[in-house]
């Protein structure tokens, strides 16, 4: 019996052996053939992250004049694939969209947007299907923007105003913004605003500002466990934590909300009309023909998502524009030029003269091709092995589409650097992705689906903030002064925020709004 036993081991060992080198020289044979995009040589642990500086897309663009408009990095444990330019985004975006239509697992969409239930998170599928769908039919439909139009009127009036009580004084504009945006965006979602003191609400103005900058500020930073799992738990820099604390605040406050409008709801009975975007998704999440069920944790991280997105888009957006007009003033004559031959002097910009100012129009595109508000878009997910041209990209690769490259590309544009928004003038380039050169809203399946929102707004407020006042620098500070430099984030905003002076260049009655 002893030699049969002995003999039996020796052929199971020998067996195992045989299949373990087979799989081994199978999978080597099959990276030996794979043919990566180009790109710098990784060090263990880090992979590539020693060439990432405080500003993630100036060292990314540096690095693609480097390695070619299809270039791949890598940080720690994954593989990055980074398009830079409009033919490289065209085929991340459109032609092999579907493979790329994924979000990466991160923190914070686990911990701070209800476990991946809002929708910049939401893996692709049925649910993510669904929520844009919602925004298509629902939320983001031309008449429901339209219905709205009354509340971005009234809170640009309100910016109006306090802008003319503050002439002549140095003025922090990115505040005036901040609040005109968040009043805006929280009056469409939520039915009212969140930073007027006399409203009954559960959170105080500060709170609810604090929090909504805690949410962009966590989604948008590195969080080491993200890259590397199995030292996750330990929760090296503490946004986990962060997270967490977000997370729960962040339900209490939106229990109230929900709680609030279901009352209305119940109390209005068969005369309740939905009047904001949580009334709709609370209808939505009762429909039963719906494909995949809109659960009370998904509405919560609906409205996370419209707050989140809503608000310092706009703002850091207008704050560009203008700081740039006060880097070349000779612009402000020829969109005074505009505005005095379409307006007139005696009322104020509207949402519908927008298509008679191609100038304002061609100022807010120019500077979202300089600044864009996310200068790689929001990264995207390989869902399976596939090939970019020649090159092989391996299941759950991180992709980034460098939009701040494109619109620097001197291939593309002529003098990149100069802020001149005549180039746009007479030239069919949309906001809407159908031209790869210009992305500021992404472009495919993923693209913003607020854009056309974030877009009138930007439009509309810068329109009437030229219209109604003269800008300038303030006390001897002369536009060399004037620090152009940006941090990185979940939105691209000024190093430095604005401080400007504006005199108002309408007669006095205008200002009486
Ligand atoms: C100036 C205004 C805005 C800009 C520049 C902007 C920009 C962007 C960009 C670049 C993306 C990523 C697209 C991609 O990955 O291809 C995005 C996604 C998104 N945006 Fe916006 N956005 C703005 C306004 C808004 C508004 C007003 C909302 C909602 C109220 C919103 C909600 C969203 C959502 C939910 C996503 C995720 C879409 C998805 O993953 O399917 N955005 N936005």
């Amino acid at each position: 019996m002893e030699p049969l036993s002995n003999s039996y081991t020796y052929y199971t060992v020998a067996w195992l052996a045989t299949v373990a080198l087979l799989i081994i020289s199978r999978r080597t044979r099959r990276q030996r053939k794979l043919n990566p995009p180009p790109g710098p040589k990784p060090w263990p642990i880090i992979g590539n992250l020693n060439l990432i500086g405080t500003l993630p897309h100036r060292s990314i663009h540096d690095l693609s004049q480097k390695y070619g408009d299809i270039m791949q990095l890598k940080f720690r444990s994954f593989n990055v694939l980074v398009a830079s330019s409009a033919e490289a985004a065209k085929i991340i975006l459109k032609t092999q969209d579907v493979s790329f239509a994924c979000r990466p697992k991160t923190a914070a969409g686990k911990y701070s947007t209800y476990n991946y239930s809002n929708i910049t998170w939401s893996p692709y599928g049925a649910y993510w299907r669904q929520a844009r769908k919602i925004c298509l039919m629902e939320l983001f439909s031309a008449k429901r923007l339209e219905s709205y139009e009354y509340i971005r009127v009234e809170e640009t009036n309100s910016l109006l105003k306090k802008i003319y009580s503050s002439v002549g004084e140095e003025i922090l504009l990115k505040d005036m913004l901040s609040d005109v945006s968040l009043n805006v965006i929280s009056r469409m979602v939520l039915g009212k605003k969140y930073l007027d003191e006399s409203e009954d609400s559960k959170v105080s103005p500060n709170e609810f500002k604090k929090m909504l900058d805690e949410l962009l500020l966590l989604n948008g930073v590195f969080n080491i466990g993200d890259s590397i799992p199995w030292i996750d738990f330990l929760d090296l820099q503490g946004y986990v934590k962060r997270m967490k604390i977000l997370g729960k605040k962040f339900d209490r406050f939106l229990e109230h909300v929900l709680d609030e409008h279901n009352e209305r709801r119940k109390a209005e009975g068969e005369k309740f009309v939905a009047t904001d975007m949580v009334d709709v998704l609370l209808q939505l999440a009762e429909d039963p023909d719906l494909d995949v069920k809109l659960e009370r944790h998904g509405v919560k991280a609906f409205i996370q998502d419209m707050l989140g997105g809503g608000t310092e888009t706009s703002t850091v957006t207008i704050e560009w524009a203008i700081s740039q007009l006060l880097m070349k003033p000779e612009i402000f004559q020829k969109v005074t030029e505009e505005l005095d031959r379409v307006i007139g002097k005696n009322r104020w910009v509207q949402e519908k003269d927008m298509p008679n100012l191609p100038y304002i129009e061609a100022i807010a595109k120019e500077t979202m091709r300089l600044h864009p508000v996310a200068p790689m878009l929001v990264p995207g997910r390989a869902r399976e092995d596939c090939k970019v041209g020649s090159y092989d990209i391996t299941e759950g690769t991180r992709v980034l589409v460098s939009v701040w490259t494109i619109g620097r590309d001197p291939k593309l544009w002529d003098k990149p650097e100069e802020f001149c928004p005549e180039r746009f003038i007479g030239r069919d380039i949309d906001v809407e992705g159908h031209d790869f050169k210009f992305l500021p809203f992404g472009a495919g399946r993923r693209m913003c689906p607020g854009y056309s929102l974030g877009f009138k707004v930007i439009e509309a407020t810068l329109a009437n903030l030229l219209h109604g006042f003269t800008w300038t620098l303030p006390g001897k500070m002369t536009k060399d002064d004037l620090n152009m430099e940006e941090i990185f984030g979940l939105t691209t905003p000024k190093k430095f925020p604005l401080v400007t002076v504006a005199q108002p260049r309408l007669p006095v009655e205008i200002y009486h709004l």
